[in-house]
């Protein structure tokens, strides 16, 4: 039984063999980065009534226009988040000073096979035969042993930017979450593991620092391929360079132009188990570019290790059988790290009459 999420990641190491490149002195693309069939992958140039929306908060319409969003897109940018720009700003400049050091350095804050937090490549990385043109930085809990590996005197910068944004994203993630199951109907009093003023106590985080540095040639590499996220939902903060795409059916894989400012919310994949499939959890990856350093800060939020995650019964009636399982965080981040993108179909209970084919088998496939 896997009790924590900390579980999870031992009972699934992932060994991942190959040697971190230096980026900074690639002037090729090598072999073992090339994604041969990248070209073979539905592509939209973003005809401009195919854009995401993008959500005020303050608006009276809010929930609304993020139920409707939840549901058509599974990923929505909002606006008058409360976050102060500054420290946007203050958490891109940790992550840049971060990727910035040596390789050498950096690697001594590597992330061990078994854990969670520390430097190292995406771990989705095992599923793939090529690697990405990426690197991440994980942290769960406090930076500070990590961090302090990187710079031995002066770590506190770091530590006080991360702190307070983890603090603050906290914060947006409880307001979001009502925002979308308020949209849904739902109250306070229907979602058990809340408190009497709306708080969820007990959640567990993580903050997902990435770097994408510019590629000698970008058309054939990946920066982080297609998948969904493992979580309740996701914030993600991007710097100015754009290379986030979503897949909307109907349409191809849509970029999501950085908007300077706003943020961008993604259902994960336990959302959609609660909503019972109604706001599907949405299919992502990151591009990459000749010339710019793209970089993006993801706030990786779910809920409190004891929570079993299924459908709400609210949701559910005679014409709405629930389909998924219950399952906690750290189960559902097992059958993951073994299953990757086929998870969310490995908890379903019954299978939707007219389902569509499970898109992200043809799209995980790189042979
Ligand atoms: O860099 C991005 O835009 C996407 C990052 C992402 O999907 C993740 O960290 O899960
Ligand atoms: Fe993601």
């Amino acid at each position: 039984m896997l009790s924590k999420l900390s579980d999870a990641f031992r009972a699934y190491p992932v060994e991942l063999h190959h040697k971190q490149l230096d980026f900074s002195s690639a002037e090729e693309l090598p072999d073992s980065y090339a994604w041969t069939e990248l070209g073979e992958y539905p592509s939209s140039h973003c005809p401009s009534k195919e854009s995401l929306p993008i959500i005020d908060l303050n608006d009276p319409n809010a929930l609304k226009l993020i139920g409707h969003a939840c549901k058509s897109w599974g990923v929505y940018q909002v606006t008058n988040h409360g976050i102060p720009e500054e420290l946007l700003h203050d958490v891109e400049r940790a992550a840049k000073n971060l990727f910035s050091l040596p390789v050498q350095q950096k690697l001594k804050a590597s992330r061990s096979p078994e854990g969670i937090s520390g430097y190292g490549v995406a771990k989705i990385s095992a599923f793939f035969p090529k690697q990405m043109w990426s690197e991440g930085f994980t942290i769960m809990g406090s930076p500070m042993e990590h961090a302090r590996r990187l710079w031995p005197q002066d770590y506190s910068l770091f530590c006080d930017v991360i702190e307070k944004y983890q603090k603050e994203m906290k914060q947006l993630a409880e307001r979001l979450m009502w925002f979308m199951l308020g949209s849904l109907g739902l109250t306070k009093e229907d979602i058990k593991w809340s408190s009497p003023k709306g708080e969820f106590t007990g959640a567990v985080a993580a903050l997902q620092l990435n770097s994408y540095p510019a590629c000698p040639d970008p058309d054939r590499a990946m920066g982080l391929a297609a998948h969904t996220d493992s979580t309740l939902l996701t914030i993600l903060h991007q710097n100015n360079t754009s290379g986030l795409q979503v897949l909307k059916e109907g349409s191809g894989w849509i970029t999501v132009p950085p908007l300077s400012g706003a943020l961008v919310v993604n259902v994960g994949d336990l959302f959609h188990i609660l909503s019972n499939g109604l706001y599907p959890s949405v299919l992502h990856r990151a591009m990459v570019n000749r010339t710019e350093h793209r970089l993006s800060v993801a706030y990786l939020y779910g809920p409190p290790s004891w929570v079993q995650v299924s459908p709400l019964p609210e949701l559910i009636d005679s014409n709405h059988p629930p389909l998924y399982k219950p399952v906690t965080w750290s189960e559902y981040l097992g059958t993951k790290a073994k299953h990757f993108n086929k998870a969310l179909s490995l908890v379903r209970l019954c299978a939707l009459v007219n389902e569509l084919p499970d898109v992200s088998d043809s799209i995980v496939k790189v042979s």
